[in-house]
């Protein structure tokens, strides 16, 4: 399976094809719609969100509901072109009487500057426009799409909100994917703890009046998964780093760990290694999950755990300095309408990203072409594993 995504922030819309999916899985427009409403939630989300109601428009690859086998595309309107329509039209002349609302205080932490260098662009928006995390809801319309597949096949993924700023508002438990839909489903933060609402709203209320942004710390649970995907054999075959790289392309991340983490590295291997046991019954498990279900950059049978560090929000509503490309005199970063805090929605991209891993790695391991089929080996084989 391989999937593309194309689409400016506030051009017309977003666009994703598919290729390589399986024919036969019946489709929930719902559940994906559900996935990007999510999205669009959390506390400490900017205007935009208001004016969007991402809803997905499927116009190739499904029949009556039922995938065909063939590349799959989708869009996602963007409501807020109507805004826009002149300053991002795809072809035409620019209007001469209309603003064209160029960027040229490149914003730090933001592509801007680097971008405009790379591409030889005078006008920021150009960058802007597409590394803008605007570009996340149809990655989760993709992931929507796998967590179906994955679905079918027993595999349950879920994602909470660990930490926003410096409050941390986990259990430090291993919650089942079932206890962690429970407990986020109760608040608009994600978080497990709910004693932790109202200090995090307050938090986000006083760092947006002061004009500054927040990151956090994400983890993506994923449950059922069987031993073997992936592979040892080569470096780029191993699943934990492609989960990685997915993680990482996703904006705004900048750490990703597996299981118990960085913590890991300060303690003893008695400590972290999961210990090796069989049951005529269960067949092979393990009695921790320190190492967040792999070994040797293959699934190991346990709980995947995936770990994500955000940075805050780049945008500023209390500039930081910045140059003109122009004029290279010194200039407050631009503004651009802004979140204080995206976390939660970065936590339904995130699973998205994991999920559409875990999907292609099992694509890759068995026939793809129809789903019954699939189911029937991925079951053989989840067989096999436990008499091995
Ligand atoms: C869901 C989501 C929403 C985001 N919203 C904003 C935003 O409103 N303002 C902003 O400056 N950055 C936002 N970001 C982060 C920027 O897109 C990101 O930091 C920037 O493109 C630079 O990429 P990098 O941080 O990966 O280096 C958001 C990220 C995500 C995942
Ligand atoms: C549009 C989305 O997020 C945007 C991501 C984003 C950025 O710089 O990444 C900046 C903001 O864009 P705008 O200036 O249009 O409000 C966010 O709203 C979205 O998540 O749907």
């Amino acid at each position: 399976m391989i999937y593309l995504t194309a689409g400016e922030s506030h051009g017309p819309e977003l666009t994703g094809l598919i290729e390589g999916f399986p024919a036969g899985l019946k489709l929930s427009v719902d559940q994906i719609n559900h996935k990007l409403h999510e999205r669009q939630g959390g506390y400490g989300r900017g205007y935009r969100q208001k004016i969007e109601k991402d809803q997905v428009i499927i116009t190739s690859g499904v029949r009556h509901g039922i995938t065909l086998g063939s590349p799959i595309t989708l869009r996602i309107a963007n409501i807020d072109h109507s805004h826009w329509s002149e300053v991002m039209k795809p072809v035409g002349e620019p209007d001469p009487d209309i603003a064209m609302r160029e960027v040229k205080n490149p914003r730090p932490g933001h592509a801007d500057l680097v971008g405009g260098m790379k591409y030889g662009h005078r006008d920021l928006r150009n960058v802007l426009e597409r590394s803008s995390a605007r570009e996340t809801a149809m990655r989760v319309a993709i992931g929507a799409i796998c967590i179906q597949l994955l679905n079918q096949l027993g595999i349950q993924i879920a994602g909470y909100v660990q930490k926003i700023g410096t409050i941390d508002a986990d259990s430090n438990q291993l919650l089942s994917t079932a206890q962690i839909e429970e407990e986020i489903s109760k608040n608009d933060l994600r978080i497990i703890k709910q004693d932790k609402v109202a200090p995090i709203h307050e938090l986000i209320d006083q760092t947006k009046k002061d004009g500054d942004t927040l990151g956090g710390v994400i983890r993506i649970v994923a449950e059922n998964v069987p031993a073997g995907l992936g592979s040892y054999i080569s470096w780029n075959e191993k699943l934990d780093a492609k989960i990685a790289a997915a993680v990482m392309g996703i904006n705004a991340m900048k750490g990703v760990s597996f299981g118990d983490g960085f913590d890991i590295s300060a303690k003893p291997g008695s400590q972290v290694m999961d210990q090796i046991y069989w049951d005529p019954n269960k067949g092979w498990y393990r009695s921790s999950d320190h190492l967040g279900g792999f070994e040797g950059g293959m699934t190991n049978g346990m709980t995947i755990i995936v770990n994500a560090a955000m940075k805050p929000i780049p945008t500023l509503y209390k500039p930081l300095h910045s140059v003109s490309i122009d004029t290279k005199e010194e200039h407050k970063a631009s503004i651009e309408r802004s979140d204080v805090t995206a976390i939660v929605a970065a936590s339904i991209v995130i699973e998205a990203a994991v999920a559409i891993e875990l999907c292609q790695a099992i694509l890759d391991t068995f026939d793809y072409n129809n789903m019954e089929r699939l189911k029937k080996q991925y079951s053989d084989y989840c067989n096999e594993l436990k008499n091995y």
